[in-house]
């Protein structure tokens, strides 16, 4: 564990300055509660204008994927950490230069590269640590796919690009009718053009959860570990469109969940919270994939908490202590582009607000597709179902149009 970092001045020579790697919603969040607490900030991400960009000191625009370009930029801005907010990033870059010295890298460059794809973090939860998951196979090709299924694997089924993220070119398959479809979407959906994805058994869960983990420095310098309540969501062909908090669990489910994110989050190390992703049966538990960084069904917590993810990530990061304490049910819902274009205009806003003890988040992402998360919808109440109520609804009045 890390000390405490010192903080300074901002744009003064005495600043502590963090770069984030990625600077969409969740990065803008991050950098927000980092400038509250006084640092420079540094948004890096692949398109001019991302959220996290507007809201930061200095903006720069790499493809954060090229080995040489991302080395270039942190050797040249040189910041007390780097905080990665994506999975495609040179990760190796990372991992050498946390090895000179040069960079801590949040929670580990290690934690990077294992999460960047499902297969270093699916081996070391399943194989490794010895946590129960769906069953699964990674494939190189067609034929290897359709080998995998009729090996063990089974329908139903889930297909993946082994480098994605938000459900992009998942698919379910629930025959051999389907083999081929999901093989080509794969091949089309991932980050990087990489041919590779992995099939997993489909779990038939009651409901599933992220668990945010926060990995901070205890009063005794030693790592702390806390667990947020659990958020319970609903995804929609692998992204989220609405979650909640607190989900209610069992309290042998809720040990089981607390043990799995504990032993991941053990074995990744570092500073900083994590969302870990579970599927619930009954008592039993299952380790889906983890986040080194906020989650994005965590937002919710921008309305149910007393820290936000954002703000416990900030501070975990800096060695400063948290408080994961709940303040009120609540729920989120998110507002998607449903047009294609640029500079959208959003109606209906003043009417979504009317709904009670609701917020919204408006991105400010300068292009909406049809199915680009654009904003989020927030909602406090007395208990979750009001709150998923109002959250939905007031979610469903905000309308983008072209401008
Ligand atoms: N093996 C499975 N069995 C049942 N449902 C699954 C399985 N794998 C994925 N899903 C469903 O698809 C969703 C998305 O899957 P996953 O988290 O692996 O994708 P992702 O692209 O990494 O999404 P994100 O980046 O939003 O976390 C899960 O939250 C779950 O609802
Ligand atoms: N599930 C991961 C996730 O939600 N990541 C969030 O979405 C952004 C990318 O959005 P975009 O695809 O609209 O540019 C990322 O930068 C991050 O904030
Ligand atoms: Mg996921």
């Amino acid at each position: 564990m890390s000390q405490p970092l010192s903080l300074g001045t901002p744009l003064s020579p005495t600043a502590t300055r963090v770069m984030l790697l990625g600077s969409g919603e969740l990065g803008k969040e991050v950098l927000i509660a980092l400038q509250r607490l006084g640092v420079e900030t540094i948004a890096v991400d692949r398109y001019e204008h991302a959220p996290g960009q507007q809201v930061a000191h200095h903006a720069r625009t790499i493809a954060m994927s090229d080995p040489e370009a991302l080395r270039a930029l942190i050797e040249a801005e040189r910041p007390a950490l780097v905080v990665p907010e994506i999975e495609a990033i040179a990760t190796p870059v990372l991992q050498e230069l946390e090895a000179q010295g040069l960079v801590r890298v949040i929670p580990t460059a290690r934690a990077a590269r294992l999460t960047m794809d499902r297969e270093g973090i699916r081996r070391l939860a399943a194989e490794t640590l010895g946590l129960p998951t769906s069953p699964y196979a990674f494939c190189d090709s067609l034929e290897e796919l359709q080998q995998a299924i009729d090996g063990g694997i089974g329908y139903p089924c889930v297909v993946k690009p082994v480098m994605s993220s938000s459900g992009k070119g998942q698919s379910k398959l629930d025959g051999p009718q389907d083999v081929r479809k999901a093989w080509d979407y794969a091949m089309a959906g991932g980050r990087v053009s990489h041919g590779r994805v992995i099939v997993e058994g489909f779990i038939d869960f009651d409901y599933e959860i992220t668990l945010l983990t926060v990995r901070s420095v205890g009063a005794d310098g030693q790592a702390e570990t806390s667990f947020c309540a659990p958020i319970g969501h609903v995804q929609v062909s692998g992204d989220y469109v609405e979650s909640w908090q607190p989900h209610p669990m069992s309290p042998a489910a809720l040990e089981k969940a607390q043990h799995i994110a504990r032993a991941v989050t053990q074995d990744l190390g570092g500073q900083g919270l994590f969302g870990v992703e579970l599927f619930v049966k009954g008592d039993q538990v299952w380790f889906s994939e983890v986040s080194p960084r906020p989650h994005d069904t965590g937002m919710v917590t921008m309305a149910t908490q007393w820290q936000s993810e954002f703000e416990l990530h900030a501070r975990a990061i800096l060695g400063l202590p948290v408080d994961t304490s709940l303040k009120s049910p609540g729920a989120s819902a998110v507002i998607y582009g449903g047009v294609e274009g640029t500079g959208v205009v959003f109606e209906g806003v003043a009417e979504a607000l009317r709904v009670p003890g609701t917020d919204i988040r408006l991105f400010g992402k300068p292009e909406s597709f049809s199915k680009r998360r654009m904003g989020v919808a927030l909602a406090h109440a007395d208990d979750v179902d009001t709150a998923r109520v109002r959250a939905k609804e007031a979610a469903g009045k905000v309308r983008p149009r072209l401008g």
